[in-house]
């Protein structure tokens, strides 16, 4: 029985990860475990763990044995497990390159796919060191039509005047629900130390982003705006609040594009917590579904040993 795991640490905008190197898919830690690795007073610390299993030996990618090598196993700090996940797959991109466990150049002006649980990513390295992603489809899924003022959720953010605020659901592979408050204030007010409670309740849970737009800019100079600027925070099913979320990110800049409406940017510049984040929208994307892509940096930290619990 394996008494240690070597792991990597890393993060993307301070949404940070502990990863693991289990190419025959031999390890499969249970809930209890992945939490206590995440803890960050008794273990190693992270918003979540990821493990690199090649497709062939992991049974949630069986449907994608043959189109890519590998599969990010996903877990919360809960240890629950997610879909998906946009900063660790950048993450996990870096740690398959740098251990080795690609070769040397991939991704480098070409894309190189991996398996989630919400299906094929392709990754690309991009001439400063940062990864873009293809983060492929996403919905608006409540359909915009329980209410009328283009929201299908209804959200208590803790912290603020107790009123509950509309919001849209956006399905990335996993579930977000996005609110949009109107000045900072509100977004540093809010206290995400607690869930926001959504109404209708999320079948399958949400992770719950609040979105402030700062600014449209016209980066061309056409006379139209191109890019969208926002800040965000986030609150992660099973991790809680996190310095950044890559599929919240997408999230927040799709809904505050389908709440602007036609013309609006296809280009956003998302602020959290952690740093800045772009999403661009993919071509022939509607208001309400599409493709999109998702840049920013991934960094490893460190390197080591974890003795697992007795
Ligand atoms: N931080 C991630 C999302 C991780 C999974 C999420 N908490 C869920 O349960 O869906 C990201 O960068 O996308």
């Amino acid at each position: 029985m394996t008494s240690e795991i070597s792991f990597t640490k890393g993060h993307g905008t301070e949404n940070d990860f502990v990863l693991v190197a289990d190419p025959d898919g031999s390890w499969n830690p249970d809930a209890a475990l992945v939490a206590a690795i995440c803890d960050r007073r008794a273990g190693l610390g992270g918003d979540g763990l990821i493990r690199a299993v090649r497709t062939a030996a992991a049974p949630d990618a069986a449907a994608l044995a043959g189109q890519a090598e590998w599969f990010m196993d996903y877990r919360n700090a809960d240890g629950s497990i997610a879909e998906m996940c946009g900063n660790g797959v950048r993450v996990f991109a870096e740690f398959l390159l740098r251990g080795g466990f690609l070769p040397a150049g991939a991704g480098d002006g070409d894309w190189f796919p991996v398996a989630t649980r919400a299906g094929l990513k392709r990754l690309r390295r991009e001439a400063d060191g940062s990864w873009t992603a293809d983060m492929g489809p996403w919905s608006l899924t409540g359909g915009r039509r329980a209410l009328a003022d283009g929201s299908d959720a209804l959200v208590q953010v803790h912290g603020l005047d107790g009123v509950a605020r509309p919001a849209l659901s956006v399905d990335l592979g996993n579930p977000h629900t996005v609110v949009a408050l109107p000045h900072a204030a509100e977004l540093e007010a809010a206290d995400l130390t607690r869930a926001p409670e959504v109404q209708p309740v999320p079948p399958h849970g949400t992770n719950v982003e609040l979105v402030v737009p700062v600014d449209v800019l016209d980066v061309d100079g056409d006379g139209d705006p191109d890019v969208g600027d926002i800040a965000m925070r986030v609150h992660e099913r099973g991790s809680g609040e996190t310095r950044s979320c890559g599929t919240g990110a997408c999230a927040a800049a799709l809904a505050t594009r389908a709440w602007a409406g036609e013309g609006a940017p296809d280009v956003w510049r998302v602020r959290v917590p952690g740093g800045r984040l772009v999403v661009t929208v993919g071509a022939g994307s509607s208001l309400a579904e599409g493709t999109v892509w998702l840049s920013g940096p991934a960094r490893l930290v460190a390197t080591g040993t974890f003795r697992l619990p007795a």
